[in-house]
Formats: structure tokens, C-alpha cells, sequence
């Protein structure tokens, strides 16, 4: 399951299966897999051809028509030492001319495939997300999905679109660098194959080793700040508990921690210094020494192949030094990968649920001793053998105390969930045998939070049926004693809802939500009327547009207010996890001492 990225330092751990489960990404660059090889042929001729530049400069560098300047002020040079200068550097430019084209085309090349790839990885990652069971939402909490997701998602574009390429080329470079220096002088190569690559790498690592010192130092001055805001925005329990000394002592730990740990990274920062400059530039003075002896002494190299070889040098410590960093970020964006394909081919609602009847609904619905635990906490049954029945058109309200179980109930009615044991059946077909769209398009919700998506008020309520007619939507609203407050405002239908535009009052977001309803023209409808008081000429307008919306279907209301349970053709009472009074209101209010004539009284009814 994922995990909630708490610490973006997360240690990345890799198993075989992770790189298994990464490299099914490759079946999404799949459909621009020509694309991609035609930007790896870039690849590899950019990189091929960048071996050359160290080569051609050292040659430039080290020619004898250079060299005859400075070591004789007679110009004796010929025309041919002239020459080859001019060819040399013709082939240099002509070498930067193909690296700038073979670069354009990698880099436009390998940006398309990323881009074409990402667009499709976003789509079916959402797509997944969209058709997860419920369950998968009370695991994973949304603002972290989201937030990771879209982590895993840019660092894999940033991945495909240069680490890999980088990653590759240096690799080459590095390869090819070797093959070159051995060419030019195997006995220099070995002597500076043994040292610079080496120090460079330990270069690296020593440098990562006392940046985490820092961080750990950082880390603690943060600690020490929070003791003395703690203790400061609490002084008066400070000093009412005379416990200054106690802050004092935290604090003092803390700053001593602090010091250690900078003192620590002080020392391991100079030895890192003295490392440098000794080893490191020891060994590049070592092999350009030798390098001099062997071409004047021993004249065993040219000077020109000496200079090519010094630039090879360079750029061998600049790949290998490069190398560590590029590999740890494709190590992470394996691990981003992994953590998308998790979600990718997580089982999705449609291929959870079997289902396959599409039926035309007309109201019954019944629960027959359904026991039911959520999938989170299977240990506690909220429903206890729950059963009740509804016929077509009726409303049935549900009550019971905060807790019983009536929410649940109508996400069992959608579908969201799937029972333990017992069986719901909507005019007499098994809910498992329900294809689960198909049911949910002959529902509807009233909730009791609305929630409108930013967009115009006709967009939110065209949510319900997106094939409504203008002339429906307006219908709707009216219906839903919506119109007149919609036409008061300057957009009217076109008023944008949310961040962007109005804020609509709990009543008017409830009639929207009743408009959709409408819309939707549903078999089955679900109002979880709203706990939070509404004003009672809002209240009004609701209830109207409420009763208007019922007639004719079979709702389930989630009841609050008196008035609606009154009128209940049934009232259910829940009561751990079980039906324990049902009927109407005045044969409830008969029983004596009975859950709903108390609870009646209690609200003030009788
Ligand atoms: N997603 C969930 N995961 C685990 N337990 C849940 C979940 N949703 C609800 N519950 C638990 O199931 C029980 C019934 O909750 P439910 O929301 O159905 O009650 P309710 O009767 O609708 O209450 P209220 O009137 O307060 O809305 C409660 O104990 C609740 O804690």
C-alpha cells in the first residue's frame, strides 16, 4: 500500500521487484517507442562526437606552429604547421556544428516522447483514482495522494527528459575517455586511472558525508528555536510552575548539540580542504609531471597528445564526479515509478465489483439482515443484521442517535461498499448482480455538505445529467426553488460558483444540489438533510423543493427534521447496528418508552 511521504529524505529502499514493476513504464513510451530510438541515435552520436573536443583542443594547443611562437621568437613555422592549425580548428568548429545539431534533435526528440508519455501516465493515473473502490480514499488521505502523486510524476519527467540521457552520456564519455587515454599513453593512463577518478569519487562522497553533518546541525538549531518560542508563548505556565530552570537545562543540551555537531563538521570540513588540495591536485601535479618528463625527457608523447591527454583528464574527473549524483536521481525516480505502477494496477472499483445486469429501476429496495463492517475496522460491525424494506415511492426515514449506523446505509445503497452477509436487492435483483454504473445512474443524493465544483451555477447543476437542455437546467432550478435566486444575480446562470466567483449560502448550495437531483431524474432518492440550522424561510424553500423532488420515487432520508419524519411513510429506528422500532410516526409514538417517542420528546415534538 502507499505510504504517506512524511520525510522527503525518505530513505529510497529498491528491491528487484520495484525495478520489475519500473520498467513497466516502458509500456507507456511504447506507442512513441520510434520517437525514442530516433532520439537515443542522437544520443549516441552527441555523445561519440563530444570525445573528440578534448582530442582536437589538445592537438590546437600542443601543435608545433604553437609551440615554434613561444619557443622561438624567429616565425620559421611553415605554411604547413599554419595549416594544420586551421584544419585543427576547422574540425573543431565543424565538431560543435554537429554536436549543436545531434543536441536540437536529441533534446526536442526525448522532451516529445517525455511529454506524449507523461500526458497518457497522467491520464490513466487520474482515470485509476477517479474509479478506485471507497475504500482506497479511507486508506489514502487525498492531499497526500495528490501531492505525491504529482511528485512521482515530475520527477520521472525530469528522469526521462535529461537524468537518463546525462546519465548515458556521461557514461559513454567516461568509457570512451579511458579508450582514448590508453591511446594516447597506457603507461600515463594507468598512473591516472589508479588516482584522479578515485579522489574524484571520494571527493563526492566526502562531500555528501559533511553536507548531512550540516543538515544535522541545521536541524538542531531548529530544535533549540522551538524550545524557546515553546517556552516563551507558554512563560506564564513557565513561571507559574517555576520551571524556568527545567527550560534552561533543554535549552542548554540543545545548543551544546549544536555546537558539537558544527565543531564535528568544522574539522571533517578541513580535513576535507587538506584532502583536496593534497591529494587531488597532488595527483593531477604528479601526472602532468610525469606527463612533461615523459615528452621532454623521455620523448616517449608528443606535446600535442600530452594536451589532449590533460583534457581528457578534465573531463574524466567532471563525468566520474557527476556519475554518483545522476545514478541516486534515477534511483529515486525508480522508486517513483514503482509508487505509481502501485496505484496504476490497483484493482479498480469496475473489476472489483462482478456485476453485469443493467435493469431499469423502479423503487423496491430491501435489506435483508445485512451485517456490515468497513473494510478499515473489521473488528467493529455497525451493521448488526440489519433489515427493512421499501416500496416503490415511498419515503422511509431513517433515524437513530450519531454513530447508529444511517450514513452507512446509504453508501451501502450505492454500492460503495460491499456487505459482510445478508442482501440488499433493489426490485428484487441482488445488488452484486447490479452492473454498479448502472445502478448509480438511477440514484441520487441530496448530501448534507454540498459540495459544488468551480464552474457556473448551469454547469453544476447540468453535473446531474451533462445532456440537459437549457431548457431543462432552467426547469430544474425552478423546480428546485432555485430559479428566482439565480436570476437575481447579474450572471445569472453563468455565475461562477466557488474560489473564483459567489459564495452561495448552505441553503442555496442545497438547492442546487436538489436542481442536479432533478435533473438526474432519479428511481431512488437519498436527501441526508442538513444538521446545521438553516433560516426558517430558507428551510422553507428547501422542504418545498424537497417534497416536490420526492414524488414518485423512493427515498431514504436521513432525518433531522420533524417535519419529514412525520410525513415518512415509514420511520426506521437504528439502533446498534440493528432496526429496533419501525412504522409510522403516530403507531411509534404509541410504544411506551420507545427509542423514537423519546427521542421526539426530546427535540420537543410529540
Ligand atoms: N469510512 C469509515 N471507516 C470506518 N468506520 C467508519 C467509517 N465511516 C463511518 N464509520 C463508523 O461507522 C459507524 C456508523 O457511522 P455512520 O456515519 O453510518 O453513522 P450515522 O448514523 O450516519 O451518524 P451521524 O448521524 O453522526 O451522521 C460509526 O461508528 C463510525 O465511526
Amino acid at each position: 500500500m502507499l505510504r504517506p511521504n512524511k520525510d522527503k529524505k525518505e530513505k529510497i529502499k529498491l528491491s528487484k521487484d520495484s525495478y520489475a514493476k519500473a520498467r513497466r513504464i516502458f509500456s507507456y513510451i511504447g506507442p512513441y517507442k520510434g520517437t525514442f530510438i530516433i532520439g537515443w541515435i542522437f544520443l549516441v552520436f552527441s555523445s561519440s562526437v563530444g570525445l573528440l573536443f578534448p582530442y582536437l583542443m589538445g592537438q590546437l594547443l600542443g601543435s608545433p606552429a604553437n609551440m615554434a611562437d613561444l619557443s622561438s621568437p624567429e616565425q620559421s613555422s611553415s605554411l604547413l604547421q599554419l595549416d594544420s592549425i586551421n584544419s585543427i580548428a576547422f574540425a573543431l568548429f565543424i565538431l560543435f556544428l554537429l554536436q549543436s545539431v545531434f543536441s536540437y534533435f536529441r533534446i526536442i526528440l526525448f522532451t516529445r516522447v517525455t511529454e506524449n508519455t507523461l500526458r497518457d501516465l497522467r491520464y490513466v493515473a487520474f482515470n485509476r483514482l477517479i474509479h478506485m473502490p471507497m475504500d482506497f480514499f479511507n486508506k489514502n488521505k487525498v492531499g497526500e495522494l495528490t501531492s505525491r502523486i504529482s511528485g512521482d510524476l515530475n520527477l520521472i519527467q525530469e528522469t526521462m527528459r535529461t537524468t537518463i540521457a546525462e546519465f548515458f552520456r556521461q557514461v559513454v564519455i567516461v568509457l570512451g575517455v579511458v579508450i582514448w587515454l590508453f591511446f594516447l599513453s597506457w603507461e600515463l593512463a594507468l598512473i591516472m586511472l589508479a588516482t584522479v577518478p578515485v579522489m574524484a569519487i571520494v571527493a563526492v562522497f566526502f562531500g555528501r558525508f559533511i553536507r548531512g553533518l550540516s543538515k544535522k546541525a541545521q536541524d538542531s538549531a531548529a530544535a533549540s528555536n522551538g524550545i524557546i518560542e515553546e517556552s516563551l508563548i507558554g512563560i506564564s505556565n513557565v513561571k507559574s510552575f517555576t520551571n524556568e530552570a527545567l527550560e534552561l537545562l533543554k535549552f542548554k543540551k540543545a545548543i551544546e548539540e549544536i555546537r558539537q555537531l558544527n565543531i564535528k563538521s568544522g574539522n571533517w570540513r578541513g580535513i576535507f580542504v587538506s584532502f583536496i588540495f593534497l591529494c587531488l591536485f597532488g595527483a593531477i601535479i604528479f601526472i602532468i609531471w610525469k606527463g612533461v618528463h615523459m615528452v621532454q625527457v623521455e620523448q616517449a608523447m608528443s606535446l600535442a597528445d600530452f594536451f589532449s591527454f590533460i583534457m581528457f583528464t578534465v573531463m574524466l574527473g567532471a563525468s566520474v564526479g557527476s556519475l554518483p549524483d545522476l545514478f541516486a536521481s534515477i534511483q529515486k525516480a525508480v522508486g517513483s515509478t514503482e509508487h505509481l505502477m502501485n496505484i496504476i494496477e490497483e484493482a479498480s472499483e469496475q473489476e472489483l465489483l462482478k456485476g453485469k445486469q443493467e435493469i431499469q429501476l423502479h423503487g423496491k429496495i430491501e435489506f435483508k439482515d445485512v451485517r456490515f463492517a468497513y473494510p478499515q475496522r473489521p473488528d467493529v460491525e455497525v451493521l448488526k443484521g440489519l433489515s427493512f424494506e421499501a416500496q416503490p415511492g415511498e419515503t422511509i426515514a431513517l433515524v437513530g442517535s450519531s454513530g447508529a449506523g444511517k450514513s452507512t446505509i446509504s453508501s451501502l445503497l450505492l454500492n460503495y461498499y460491499t456487505i459482510r452477509d445478508g442482501a440488499i436487492l433493489f426490485d428484487n435483483n441482488s445488488i452484486d448482480t447490479i452492473e454498479v454504473k448502472n445502478l448509480r445512474s438511477q440514484m441520487a443524493i441530496v448530501p448534507q455538505e454540498v459540495i459544488l465544483f468551480s464552474g457556473t451555477i448551469r454547469e453544476n447543476i447540468a453535473y446531474g445529467n451533462p445532456d440537459a437542455t437549457e431548457e431543462e437546467i432552467r426547469e430544474a432550478a425552478r423546480q428546485a426553488n432555485a430559479f428566482d435566486f439565480i436570476e437575481s444575480f447579474p450572471d445569472k446562470f453563468n455565475t461562477e460558483v466557488g474560489d473564483r466567483g459567489i459564495q452561495l449560502s448552505g441553503g442555496q448550495k442545497q438547492r442546487i444540489a436538489i436542481a442536479r437531483a432533478v435533473l438526474k431524474d432519479p428511481a431512488i432518492l437519498i436527501l441526508d438533510e442538513a444538521t446545521s440550522a438553516l433560516d426558517s424561510e430558507s428551510e422553507k424553500l428547501v422542504q418545498e423543493a424537497l417534497d416536490k423532488l420526492m414524488v414518485g420515487r423512493t427515498s431514504i432520508v436521513i432525518a433531522h427534521r420533524l417535519s419529514t419524519i412525520r410525513k415518512a411513510d415509514k420511520i426506521i429506528v437504528i439502533d446498534n447496528g440493528k432496526v429496533v422500532e419501525s412504522g409510522k410516526h403516530e403507531v411509534l409514538m404509541e410504544i411506551e418508552n420507545g427509542i423514537y417517542s423519546n427521542l421526539m420528546q426530546l427535540q420537543g415534538g410529540n
